[in-house]
């Protein structure tokens, strides 16, 4: 059998992803080392390091590239960090399975919570959810920009560029980092749709490998992921729009909360709603909701 491709980001958290994927599968399947191949891709999300991606205006940074490779054949599957997964995907690809859910909350390191920050802390983030909750919960800081990955992050924090910074608890576990950072309640901290999940994405007309991936899929992560996308779809929201989403899955029954805010954190409005896994209708309906309920200001961020 000729190996099966899996494609990936190249970068450490990435490259840790798709190892966790290769080891499921060959777990699942009984394969050997050699059934499959793990095949970087530079994406352009990796290439742009300078600027908040929000204002690069690229759509599909972290996946386009992957997504060729999928249709020209040159990789079998794709494996993605969801959270970075645009909320529109190319027709012809669809999700073949998700790992179980991580840890979905955000860890903050340099303080240990936000409360403790001190007055006019700086906190360097790239993403507009962090910045957004972190200025409704705390005015007085200041938001700076970090992009890069994990490491670099880390480094920008040790060479004095701000006081804090935040970090999915998922991703630093993933990289050998449990040891650091202190995790933010849900309560106090919404984390982004679909944070502390790994998706795999084929063609949907692939057939065997569709099946083959299947059987490492984890229903109820799945089901909670889509939920979250539908909310992100029915917002017209990406993953660079300042939501906040987690659904919880609980013996058939889904419990998904959300929350918008503007940019600077003055406007939020947040909301919730149970329903029985299968109901597809229900994230939209909540999505119809908050937007009924956000003044005019934050609305008008979101096209749904
Ligand atoms: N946007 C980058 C990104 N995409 C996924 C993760 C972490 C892993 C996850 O949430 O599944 C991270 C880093 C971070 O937000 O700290």
């Amino acid at each position: 059998m000729s190996p099966l491709r899996l494609g990936t980001r190249g970068s450490p958290l990435a490259l840790a992803q798709a190892n966790m994927v290769a080891g499921a599968l060959r777990a699942a399947h009984g394969w050997d080392e050699a059934a499959i191949e793990i095949v970087a891709i530079r994406t352009t999300g990796d290439r742009i390091q300078d600027r908040a991606l929000a204002e690069v205006g690229g759509k599909a940074l972290w996946t386009k590239e992957l997504d060729r490779a999928l249709f020209d054949g040159d990789i079998d599957f794709a494996v993605h960090s969801m959270k970075d997964v645009e909320t529109i995907r190319p027709d012809g690809i669809v999700i073949a399975a998700t790992l179980p859910r991580a840890d979905v909350r955000d860890r903050i390191i340099g303080a240990e919570s936000v409360a403790a920050l001190a007055e006019g802390a700086r906190v360097g983030t790239s993403s507009p959810r962090r910045a957004a909750q972190l200025r409704r919960l705390r005015p007085d800081l200041g938001i700076v920009l970090f992009r890069g990955n994990v490491e670099t992050r880390l480094r920008k924090l040790t060479g004095g560029e701000a006081e804090a910074t935040l970090l999915a608890a998922a991703g630093l576990d993933r990289l050998g980092r449990a040891d650091i950072g202190f995790a933010i309640p849900i309560e106090t901290m919404l984390p982004a749709p679909a944070q502390g999940t790994v998706g795999i994405e084929t063609l949907r007309a692939s057939g065997e490998t569709l099946r083959l991936l299947g059987a490492i899929d984890h229903a109820a992560t799945h089901r909670c992921v889509l939920a979250e996308r539908a909310l992100l779809a029915a917002l017209g929201a990406d993953c660079r729009s300042p939501v906040a989403a987690l659904a919880v899955e609980q013996g058939g029954a889904i419990h998904l909360r959300a929350e918008l805010l503007s940019e600077a954190g003055e406007e939020h409005v947040a909301g919730e709603t149970r329903f029985a896994a299968g109901d597809d209708a229900a994230p939209g309906a909540l999505a119809r909701d908050l937007l009924a309920r956000a003044v005019p200001a934050l609305r008008a961020l979101f096209t749904g």
